[in-house]
């Protein structure tokens, strides 16, 4: 597994120096040199900051995110989606990019105490909004959500959201919900997406997932009887793939393409795949 060239180091002395990214609901300003501009550079703007938070160390330099009000122009530059930036970046800027949103997007709708609607402060040395009238403290959101690959001896079950590009099937996934394991969570999300049972669960790694800040736990399931019954709206298309004809799959830092493609390397003896940090 690759690990992460930037250290979470929220203590670093204030100063005006490093770098920041400028952020507004889950899309990045973009420079001529990308994403990351020279933090003075960015102050000297104006721009309208709801919150800014140092998010960590990268490449040996602070790095602070500016959470924007809205999307302004800035000369010579543009906005650009994660997802966009997610096909353009190396795996290392896409997971700070991906660490910055989440936070960006927390930092946004934790301004309020849910509970009272007071103003909320920033706990100092941790990443937490505390409301003082309800003694209550907010942590960034995480969705536990579970991805699967059902499988059938050299076929695969693949599926298509209407959301998807032109032609690419992706394995299937969902949000736990209240009151389930995440076991129970792949039985039944499998049942109501394509309609099919599966038994054998076999967990194999997890991921952080930035769209919006879902905790994907990666399964191996082997199919175990019934007829693929699409769900209305959420699945365009699902079908059995043989492992040598594949169709085009997912972003190669999903956690989705590696399940396929860690099943193909066991079932074929090929080599196996690395894990998207
Ligand atoms: N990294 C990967 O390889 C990969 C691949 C596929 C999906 N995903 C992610 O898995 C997650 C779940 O997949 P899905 O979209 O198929 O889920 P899903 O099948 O549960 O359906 C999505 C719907 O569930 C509802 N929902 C329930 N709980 C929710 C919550 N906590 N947050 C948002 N919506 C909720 C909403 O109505 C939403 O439209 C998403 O974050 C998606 O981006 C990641
Ligand atoms: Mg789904
Ligand atoms: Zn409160």
């Amino acid at each position: 597994m690759m690990s992460p060239h930037w250290n979470l180091a929220m203590n670093i002395e204030p100063s005006s120096e490093g770098l920041a990214l400028a952020h507004c609901r889950q899309h990045f300003l973009l420079g001529p040199r990308g994403p990351l501009f020279p933090y003075r550079l960015l102050q000297a703007q104006g721009l309208p900051v709801l919150v800014e938070h140092m998010l960590g160390s990268f490449d040996g330099g602070p790095v602070r995110l500016l959470e924007l009000e809205s999307p302004v122009e800035v000369e010579g530059c543009s906005w650009r989606t994660l997802r966009q930036l997610m096909l353009e970046s190396d795996a290392k800027t896409f997971q700070l990019l991906g660490y910055a949103t989440q936070i960006g997007t927390w930092a946004r709708q934790h301004r309020f105490c849910g509970s009272c609607g007071a103003p909320m402060m920033l706990l100092p040395g941790e990443r937490a909004m505390h409301c003082a009238q309800c003694e209550e403290q907010y942590y960034p959101r995480l969705s536990p959500s579970m991805i699967v690959l059902v499988t059938r001896d050299d076929e695969v079950l693949l599926a298509r959201s209407p959301r998807f590009a032109a032609g690419v099937y992706s394995t299937l996934a969902g949000f736990v919900e209240p009151g389930e394991s995440v076991e129970q969570c792949v039985m039944r999300e499998v049942r109501e997406e394509v309609g099919v049972e599966v038994r054998h669960l076999r967990y194999i790694a997890s991921q952080s997932w930035p769209f919006p800040h879902s905790l994907m736990l990666g399964f191996h399931a082997e199919y175990a009887g019934g007829e693929i019954v699409l769900q209305p709206e959420e699945i365009e298309d699902a079908r059995w793939f043989s492992l040598a004809d594949l169709p085009p799959l997912p972003s190669k830092y999903s956690i989705a393409r590696y399940l396929i493609e860690l099943y193909r390397a066991r079932r074929l003896g090929f080599e196996e795949p690395l894990l998207p940090s």
